[in-house]
């Protein structure tokens, strides 16, 4: 079966200065895979450039078919404008935008689809609230419901148990199992590495670079975890391009 992400020598950064460098490798379709690595290891500005809100420096990330706009991507909650005027109903209807258009009418059909979001994820009653008002976990409950709703092939979440407790960890990780038997792919970049070992099958670990990548047993060892570190630490973020890039100085 052909693969549901290709990376291909792929690059990503900002400002022309390389944040992941040289990534190749392939998700299968249906993995469940989490991304891990040190602050910075690049595991966000990956997730981005996969959900095509950054593009490539260079290479490729060809996604099985799908376009970016087909994926359900969850951001880091700190990148949610929690000051934005936005109803819990209408911000979890967003999932819904890909088959109504942002300015699509919310029928029936619609807003039973999205009540029934908000129930699976615990937060019935809650559709009138400002997104501004809820808890953290709250809002995790939120970004889940709206991923729910996108019903993608292809789920992209950045660190979707950070500064949440264990019931909604617990909660959320079983919409994330369901997802899975599902047949769908998921990726999420996590710390926690017990929660890895126990629900996530295979692993990249990521430190600018990819350390290892393959079976989560395979690559969660304390030598790879000392090389991410190592790696993310000795990281030169003025640098202008890769080594690997640049002409060679000999002959
Ligand atoms: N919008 C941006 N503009 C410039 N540099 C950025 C931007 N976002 C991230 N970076 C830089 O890119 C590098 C990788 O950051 P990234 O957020 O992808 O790491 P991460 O692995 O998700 O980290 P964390 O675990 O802390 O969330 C860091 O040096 C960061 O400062």
């Amino acid at each position: 079966m052909s693969a549901q992400i290709k990376f291909r020598n792929v690059t990503l950064g900002y400002d022309r200065h390389p944040a992941v460098h040289h990534l190749n490798g392939e998700v299968a379709p249906g993995a469940l895979m989490a991304v891990i690595g040190p602050n910075g290891a690049g595991k966000s500005t990956l997730f981005r450039g996969v959900a095509g809100i950054l593009k490539p420096l260079s290479g490729a990330i060809g996604l099985g078919g799908l376009d970016s706009r087909d994926i359900a991507y969850l951001p880091q909650s700190v990148d949610i404008d929690r000051s934005f005027p936005i109803s819990v109903f209408d911000f979890v209807g967003s999932g819904l935008w890909r088959s109504t258009g942002p300015f699509g009418g919310i029928g029936k059909a619609e807003r039973e689809k999205i009540l029934a979001a908000l129930a699976a994820v615990g937060l019935n009653g809650f559709e009138n609230r400002s997104i501004g008002t809820l808890s953290g976990g709250q809002m995790q409950r939120m970004l889940f419901a709206r991923v729910l709703l996108q019903d993608s092939r292809l789920i992209v979440l950045d660190e979707p148990f950070n500064a949440i407790d264990a019931k909604t960890s617990a909660d959320l990780i079983a919409l994330v199992r369901r997802w899975h038997g599902e047949g769908r792919t998921v990726l999420a970049a996590l710390h926690d590495l017990e929660m890895v070992r126990s629900h996530f099958p295979e692993t990249l670990l990521l430190a600018r670079g990819p350390v290892a990548w393959g079976p989560t047993a395979e690559v969660l060892t304390p030598e790879n975890l000392l090389v991410a570190m190592k790696m993310c630490e000795a990281f030169d973020d003025s640098a202008a391009a890769c080594a690997a890039d640049m002409p060679s100085r000999a002959a």
